[in-house]
């Protein structure tokens, strides 16, 4: 039977998808399932791996469903998912030993500030090209092995295992035979060094992790091994990377100098730097873009962590409409924020503040403030995020960014791209598929396999759907800029720790 599909696996930060694509890189078919979100104490943000291996078992079978297509004609599965986010299972019960503290959580914070005070700021930031955060992986294991009854003893005698949310998968998909992360996610764990592609021994020294605990570090396109579910057994999985590394990959980011924006829960920037790892001085990280064979290629990233989920939180939090499309009109029923500001630090600042301790507010209100004022500061916060970071960007890179590809639920928004394109005074160009990380994920799967030949394959299929072009000029938007970073000022440092 003729392999004519590729399938991703998207395991995102608010649902599980699965989509399946044909090899002209359309969309066959998706399935998706939320899941549920746990907050139990204030800035701390958990997920149940158990919820999030059966939301994604159950998204695939439905999508192949859906499609009316057998296991037997897909080619190979491509995994991709949320980031930094840390599950540790027992190795003999398969059962975790708590639940996945996710990448938004900030329990670790004083640990991390404890890691910069300490002096270790510098070492860290030379071998994983990422600064000291709770947002990485490495303090939330320690907090784990730290907290949980026994673990640290479980952990010592090998019998404990970490993964990000990849591996938990593979782990699933693979009923325990695989223990392997790839290279874009090891990345994000502080616990890797950039340059080698290895764990570092010095820093799982520093968090008291030991190593066999740890997956092997894999490439993002090889096979890892072979499907045991009976809806996709025996089904190669091919393709595997962090969900801000696919979908550059998806967006055909190839070229050195090329870059894009996925707008989700939070918004990620990433620009392709080739085989250099250009070393921020702006606060930006350094990443890996991808690791294919022996070459890797890196990128540079703005990581902001609350974008999309603003819009969630007017959405559910406030009541001000019922679904997140519906914000584009509230908004759009303004000309502008009648001075208003939103500055969505409900997480802390990501890049280029990287402040654990901010928190979010609604500054410049007058009795003339309405809704939709508020709608639309918050979709110019999003907007205004980015183009901190993509300041910053441009003195890292040295290059003025020609073009930003955008992708995520948000990048539907047409206002907010306008707004966004206004703000940036440059190109904002959306593709006709934007659901690009599954996109790259499929991709990376398929030129393991041998389904595409090369990135030129790839990159020919990618088709632009909207371009954005400035409409307001670069005086008209300067007081709008001044006052933003004013409000950014006034949310910093808010938390007091401990
Ligand atoms: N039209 C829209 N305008 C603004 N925000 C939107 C729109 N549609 C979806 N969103 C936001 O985008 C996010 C979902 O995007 P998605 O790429 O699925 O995120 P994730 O992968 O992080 O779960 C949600 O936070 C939602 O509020
Ligand atoms: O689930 P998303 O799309 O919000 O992405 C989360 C990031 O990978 C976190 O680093």
């Amino acid at each position: 039977m003729s392999k004519d599909f590729l399938l991703a696996l998207d395991q995102g930060t608010t649902s599980s998808r699965a989509i399946l694509f044909d090899k002209s890189g359309a969309i066959k078919a998706v399935a998706q399932q939320e899941f549920p979100q746990y907050f139990p104490e204030q800035a701390w943000v958990e997920h149940d791996p158990s919820e999030i291996w059966s939301s994604q078992s159950a998204v695939m079978a439905e999508v192949l469903a859906k499609a009316d297509v057998s296991a037997r004609r897909v080619d190979s599965i491509g995994i991709t998912n949320q980031r930094e986010t840390v599950v540790v299972w027992d190795r003999k019960t398969g059962q975790p030993i708590h639940r996945a503290i996710v990448w938004q959580d900030r329990r670790t914070a004083d640990m991390t500030s404890l890691l910069q005070s300490g002096g270790h700021g510098d070492m860290i930031r030379e071998k994983t090209g990422l600064l000291p955060d709770p947002y990485f992986s490495g303090s939330k294991v320690k907090w784990i092995l730290d907290n949980v009854e026994g673990a640290r003893k479980k952990a010592d005698d090998g019998d404990l295992a970490f993964g990000t949310i990849d591996t938990w998968l593979v782990w699933k998909l693979t009923e325990g035979e695989v223990h392997v992360t790839d290279a874009t996610n090891a990345c994000r764990t502080m616990l890797m060094n950039i340059h080698t592609g290895d764990w570092d021994d010095e820093l799982l020294s520093l968090l008291e992790i030991p190593r066999s605990m740890l997956p092997e570090i894999r490439g993002c396109s090889e096979v890892y091994g072979e499907c045991a579910l009976s809806a996709t057994a025996g089904v190669p999985i091919a393709g595997m990377a962090g969900d801000q590394h696919a979908a550059l990959f998806g967006q055909a980011c190839f070229e050195r100098g090329m870059a894009k924006n996925t707008y989700g829960t939070g918004s990620f920037v990433l620009m392709n730097t080739g085989e250099e790892a250009v070393k921020s001085k702006n606060n930006l990280l350094t990443t890996i873009g991808w690791r294919i064979g022996d070459k890797t290629e890196y990128a540079l990233e703005g990581s902001i962590f609350i974008s999309g989920a603003v819009v969630q939180w007017l959405r559910d939090g406030m009541g001000l409409f019922r679904t997140s499309p519906m914000i584009e009109a509230l908004a759009e029923s303004v000309p502008d924020t009648n001075g208003v500001y939103f500055v969505p630090a409900f997480a802390g600042l990501g890049a280029p503040y990287w402040d654990p301790h901010a928190r979010g507010l609604i500054v410049g209100l007058t009795r003339g403030s309405t809704d939709a004022h508020i709608a639309r500061a918050a979709l110019e916060a999003i907007a205004f995020q980015s183009c901190d970071v993509l300041e910053a960007m441009a003195k890292d890179s040295g290059t003025d960014l020609k073009e930003l590809r955008v992708d995520g639920g948000a990048s539907k928004n047409d206002l907010l791209m306008q707004i966004q394109s206004d703000y940036l005074q440059g190109r904002v160009v959306r593709p006709k598929v934007t659901e690009t990380t599954a996109l790259g994920a499929a991709c990376l799967a398929g030129l393991a396999t041998g389904f595409y030949k090369d990135r030129k394959e790839i990159a020919a299929q990618w088709e632009e759907d909207k371009v954005f072009e400035p409409e307001r000029g670069a005086e008209e938007i300067k007081e709008s800029r001044k006052n933003w970073k004013r409000a950014v000022k006034l949310s910093r440092d808010w938390h007091e720790s401990e």
